[in-house]
C-alpha cells in the first residue's frame, strides 16, 4: 500500500516521477535469457535492479503476461513479489465490468493472500460507470487509475465526443471525482495529448495523472510538465519500450538504466522548475 503522501515523499527524495512499464515480449528479450527457467522473470528482475533508484513506480501490463497462459501468470505473480515495496505497483489491466465481476477482478489483483498479487493500483476503463469502478475502492488504500484521455490515435473516436459536461473525457473526470478523492483516484492522460493538460487540470487539479506515451510513442516530457505539473508534482510519466528494449544484448539492463537516467535528469529539472523540490 502506498499513500499519496508516501508517493509525494518518494518523488521528492528520488527527484523523479518516472514509472517504468514492464511489458516483456518474449520475442524481444535478449536471447541469452532463454537459458533461465523463467526468462521473463529474469528479464524483469534485472530491469528492476538496474532502475529502482531512478523511478517511483512500475507498471506491468497484464496483456504481456496473460498472453502466455499459466506460465505468464506465474511470471506476473513473481514479478509483483520482486517489486521494491517503496515503489507504487500498478497493474495495467484496463478492466471494466458489472459490479460482481469487478469484485472478482479486484480480488485477482488486490488480494495478495488469495492470488499472490497485491498491487497498489489498477487501470480501469470507465465506460460501464460507477458500479464497474467502486468495487476496487472497497480495498482500503488501493488506487484506481481511470482512463480519461488515452495516448492512442483511436482516442478521437469516443473521448472527444461532445456531452453536456464537455468532451466525454471531461465528463468522465467530473463524474469519477464524485466517487473518491485525489488520494484514491488517478487518471490516465496520454503524453501525446499535452495540449489538453491545462484543460484537464481544471477538473483534476490535485489528482495524479498517469502519463504513458513518452518514448516509443513520441510524447514530449517537457510539454507534459509545462501544462500538467502541480505543486505536489501530480504526474507519473511512464515509459516502457523506450527503457526495457534499449538494447537486446547482454548489456540490456545497463542500457535500460541509461535511458531511465536520461528521463530522471530531465524530471529533476522539471521538479526544480515547478518548485516541487
Ligand atoms: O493511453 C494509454 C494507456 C495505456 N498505455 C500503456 O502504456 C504503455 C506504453 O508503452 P510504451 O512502450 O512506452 O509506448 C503500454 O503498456 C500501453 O498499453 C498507453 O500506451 N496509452
Amino acid at each position: 500500500m502506498l499513500s499519496r503522501h508516501q508517493l509525494i515523499d518518494q518523488i521528492k527524495r528520488k527527484k523523479t516521477f518516472l514509472c517504468i512499464g514492464l511489458d516483456p515480449d518474449i520475442e524481444k528479450i535478449p536471447a541469452f535469457l532463454h537459458q533461465y527457467a523463467d526468462p521473463v522473470l529474469e528479464f524483469n528482475k534485472r530491469i528492476i535492479d538496474a532502475t529502482k533508484d531512478l523511478c517511483v513506480a512500475y507498471k506491468p501490463n497484464a496483456a504481456f503476461y496473460e498472453s502466455k497462459g499459466i506460465k505468464g501468470l506465474q511470471s506476473l505473480i513473481d514479478t509483483y513479489k520482486y517489486l521494491p515495496k517503496e515503489c507504487l505497483s500498478i497493474i495495467d489491466a484496463k478492466r471494466g465490468d458489472i459490479g460482481n465481476t469487478s469484485d472478482q477482478y479486484a480480488q485477482a489483483f488486490f488480494n495478495e493472500e488469495v492470488t499472490g498479487m497485491g498491487f497498489d493500483a489498477i487501470t480501469i476503463t470507465p465506460y460501464m460507470g460507477n458500479d464497474s469502478v467502486t468495487p476496487y475502492l472497497k480495498y482500503e488504500g488501493k488506487w484506481v487509475i481511470i482512463l480519461a484521455l488515452t495516448s492512442s490515435v483511436g482516442s478521437k473516436d469516443f473521448q472527444y465526443l461532445n456531452t453536456e459536461h464537455g468532451h466525454l473525457y471531461e465528463a468522465v473526470i467530473q463524474k469519477a471525482n464524485t466517487w473518491a478523492g485525489a488520494d484514491r483516484i488517478m487518471y490516465v492522460v496520454g503524453a501525446t495529448k499535452s495540449e489538453e493538460f491545462t484543460n484537464i487540470r481544471k477538473y483534476a487539479p490535485d489528482n495524479f495523472l498517469l502519463v504513458p506515451g513518452v518514448g516509443a510513442q513520441g510524447g514530449s516530457l517537457e510539454d507534459v510538465c509545462k501544462y500538467g505539473i502541480t505543486k505536489d508534482c501530480g504526474l507519473l510519466v511512464n515509459s516502457s519500450r523506450g527503457i526495457i528494449y534499449a538494447s537486446n544484448g547482454e548489456d540490456f539492463a545497463d542500457a535500460a538504466r541509461a535511458e531511465a537516467l536520461k528521463l530522471q535528469v530531465q524530471m529533476e529539472e522539471e521538479l526544480e522548475k515547478a518548485s516541487v523540490i
